[in-house]
């Protein structure tokens, strides 16, 4: 049997190696944020003026990717080098000692060194813990397990950030007790952080699966092989390039908001613990949008709701620079970072699919340097930008003589990250939509309602659906002709019976001697006939560029199965869409017939034919409910219409979606 991916995070989190290489990583997560906050809170009180702050934050964070600029395409290869085991365990123990350094030494310029040397540990250590995921857990689990480990990373900067912002309020509480005994809030703040580093290390000293020794490195990956190869196949691949530029894009704006978010709250009149608390939300946002985002909006195409976040993301930062209060400013930015998580996990997940196994990794390699260059841009120039536009005053005085609008420049570079932001979220989304498919409104629509089905990207998928005698095998062998006579390769099939095994299927539903089956039993009968004939002869067909016509498909169970038999529709469906693949037609032709008037066309009964008109008025109900729902992939036509006047109707409906259809040779 196929290992289907199994997304149970509870099973996963059950294999105890992993739970405790995720509570190392969720703990060592927890420590870098802090580091990260405390670092920053620390370069912002080492300066005195606006430019200052902003010159010392800049600092440190492009300190903090600046090894990745020089080690990033390296790093993996030098942690295959290395016996893991003691990479993540003296890893850990490492940082854990370098940041108990900080306050000891207390200097601006000890800050700059120990960022760079954590900064590099983490580095190898992150690829290491990569590495070790699969030994520790079976593959059909390790999308889940990557998920929590994804959602470890960024979520552990929510309890950071409330971590650091308890600090300040204890740190204010106890001052007059412990006068001068711990060196405030940031100082606290490291310590705790070098305790979670060390816990850190000695639990995954309890893993028992990690392999001890170097991982077998391939001779042929050079780091510049790595990058060449990432380069060409990003750039000669158009869903994939706007998946990375949407990626880089979603990083570099996130880099924006952190990298002048303490500017920012000092503007807006709060201290460390306002700067603790927006910082958190901007990943309780993140967090929530990884997890729940995909989701809500689970009829949407990925590479739509791709394109969608991002350009949300980007339109929500206008606000964000606009308004002056900071409670609104949290809320905005809750929201701009659930969209932000959304885009995140939804490209990383098309990364891993859309993207051939061969070129995966040197994929994601060359897209983790592009993210980190853009990061050390971003973080460097947007606090000097911020510097040099400086503080501003707009408007006349109140009446305490407080100027109207103060506007600074942190505020005026959100602005102009907001605008470039959307830009590169709709230059995204341009990439990446197929034309061809349904509309963002039918998905939106399927999104609360159900899935939004598959649609053939290659040749052109026509079902004629409708009642008893209503004219399908007429309408579609005409059809046939009039495609064949223009040169398509064309394949007329129908359901139940198409193939061998359907055959024998038909004979069991529709012989009246097979007498009463349950309604159960007759849907799945139904379902494993679909299954065979799309499997075999329709997703084929198509695949090679062919016109498929078929007399009856997915529909039809719906109507009889469904709104016929009485059995529950979501039921029906469920198990029809599982049998197809959830493939769709482009159109389906629905000739609509008085079921009396049908049923008079012909004279011998099948035992579904035989059966009351109020079965087959449900059934026609059933059908026509079916196209309202979704009017763009359907033609309803009066069946009682003369032959010819159908036809041309179909021809007429049809010739558009012939695009991706492809002629015989010999036409
Ligand atoms: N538009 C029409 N007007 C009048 N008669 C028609 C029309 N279309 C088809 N017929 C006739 O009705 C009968 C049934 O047609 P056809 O076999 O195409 O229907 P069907 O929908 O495929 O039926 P079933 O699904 O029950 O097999 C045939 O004798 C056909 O000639
Ligand atoms: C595909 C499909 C068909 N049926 C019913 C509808 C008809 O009564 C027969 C098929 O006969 P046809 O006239 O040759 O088209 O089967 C159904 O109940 N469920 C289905 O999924």
């Amino acid at each position: 049997m196929r290992n289907a991916p199994d997304h149970s995070l509870a099973a996963v989190l059950r294999i105890r190696d992993f739970r405790n290489l995720w509570i190392g990583l969720g703990l060592s997560s927890l420590g870098d944020w802090m580091g990260l906050l405390a670092l920053t809170a620390m370069a912002n009180a080492s300066a005195e003026s606006y430019a200052g702050k902003n010159y010392a934050i800049a600092t440190v964070l492009f300190l903090r990717v600046l090894p990745a600029l020089v080690m990033g395409p390296i790093a993996g290869y030098v942690a295959d080098k290395l016996d893991r085991r003691r990479t993540l365990i003296w890893g850990d123990y490492l940082r854990g000692a370098l940041f108990v350094t900080i306050p000891i030494v207390g200097q601006l310029w000890w800050i700059f060194v120990v960022t760079v040397l954590v900064e590099a540990v983490s580095l190898v250590w992150g690829p290491a813990k990569d590495a070790t995921v699969p030994n520790l857990v079976p593959r059909h689990r390790l999308e889940a397990a990557n998920q929590i480990s994804l959602a470890t990373t960024y979520g552990s900067a929510l309890p950071a950030a409330a971590v650091f912002a308890g600090l300040t309020l204890v740190d204010k509480f106890y001052r007059h007790v412990f006068d001068g005994f711990i060196g405030g809030p940031v100082d606290l703040a490291l310590y705790f952080n070098a305790v979670s580093f060390i816990v850190s290390g000695f639990v995954i000293t309890r893993l028992k699966h990690i392999p001890s020794g170097p991982a077998s490195v391939d001779p042929e990956s050079s780091a510049l092989k790595v990058v060449l190869d990432g380069w060409k196949y990003v750039a000669t691949t158009p869903v994939v390039r706007g998946l990375v530029i949407g990626i880089v894009g979603a990083f570099a704006a996130g880099g924006v908001v952190i990298g002048l978010a303490r500017t920012f709250v000092s503007d807006l009149g709060g201290g460390d613990s306002g700067y603790g608390v927006l910082f958190g939300t901007v990943f309780a946002g993140l967090g929530l949008g990884m997890w729940r985002g995909p989701r809500l909006l689970q009829g949407l195409s990925r590479r739509r709701l791709f394109g969608i976040a991002l350009t949300l993301t980007g339109l929500l930062l206008f606000p964000l620079a606009l308004v002056q209060q900071l409670p609104v400013v949290v809320g905005i930015t809750a929201v701009l970072g659930f969209f932000a998580g959304v885009g995140w996990i939804t490209g990383n997940t098309m990364l891993g699919l859309e993207v051939p196994d061969e070129v995966r990794g040197r994929t994601f390699a060359f897209v983790g340097s592009m993210i980190r260059l853009a990061l050390a841009l971003v973080l460097a120039v947007s606090p000097l930008l911020a510097g040099l536009i400086g503080t501003h005053t707009l408007g006349p005085l109140d009446e305490f003589g407080h100027p109207y609008l103060v506007y600074n420049g942190a505020a005026f570079t959100f602005l102009i990250a907001a605008v470039l932001m959307t830009a590169v979220g709709v230059a995204s989304y341009r990439q990446m939509v197929d034309r061809n498919g349904p509309s963002l409104m039918t998905e939106l629509r399927h999104s609360f309602t159900g899935s939004a089905g598959v649609y053939s990207a290659t040749g052109c998928f026509v079902a004629f659906e409708g009642g008893e005698g209503a004219g399908k095998s007429t309408q579609s062998q005409r059809l046939r002709e009039w495609l064949e006579a223009d040169g398509y390769d064309v394949v007329l099939t129908r359901e139940p019976g198409a193939t061998e095994v359907g055959a024998k299927l038909r004979t069991i539903v529709l012989d009246p001697a097979t007498g009463d089956i349950s309604p159960r039993t007759e849907a799945l009968l139904y379902a494993a006939d679909k299954a065979e004939h799309v499997d075999r002869v329709v997703a084929p067909a198509l695949a090679r560029g062919a016109v498929v016509v078929t007399d009856r498909y997915v529909d039809s169970t719906l109507a009889y199965q469904g709104a016929g038999r009485a059995l529950v529709d979501r039921e029906v469906e469920r198990i029809a869409r599982w049998a197809t693949d959830d493939l769709r037609p482009n159109l389906t032709v629905l000739l609509d017939l008085p079921p009396q008037q049908g049923l008079t066309r012909f004279v011998e009964r099948d035992r579904i034919e035989a059966e009351s008109v109020d079965f087959h008025e449900r059934v026609r109900d059933g059908f026509v409910h079916l196209a309202g729902n979704a009017p763009e992939h359907y033609l309803v036509v009066d069946a009682r219409r003369p032959v010819d006047e159908i036809a041309e109707e179909i021809r007429h409906r049809l010739r558009p979606l012939l695009d991706h259809a492809v002629r015989r040779a010999d036409a």
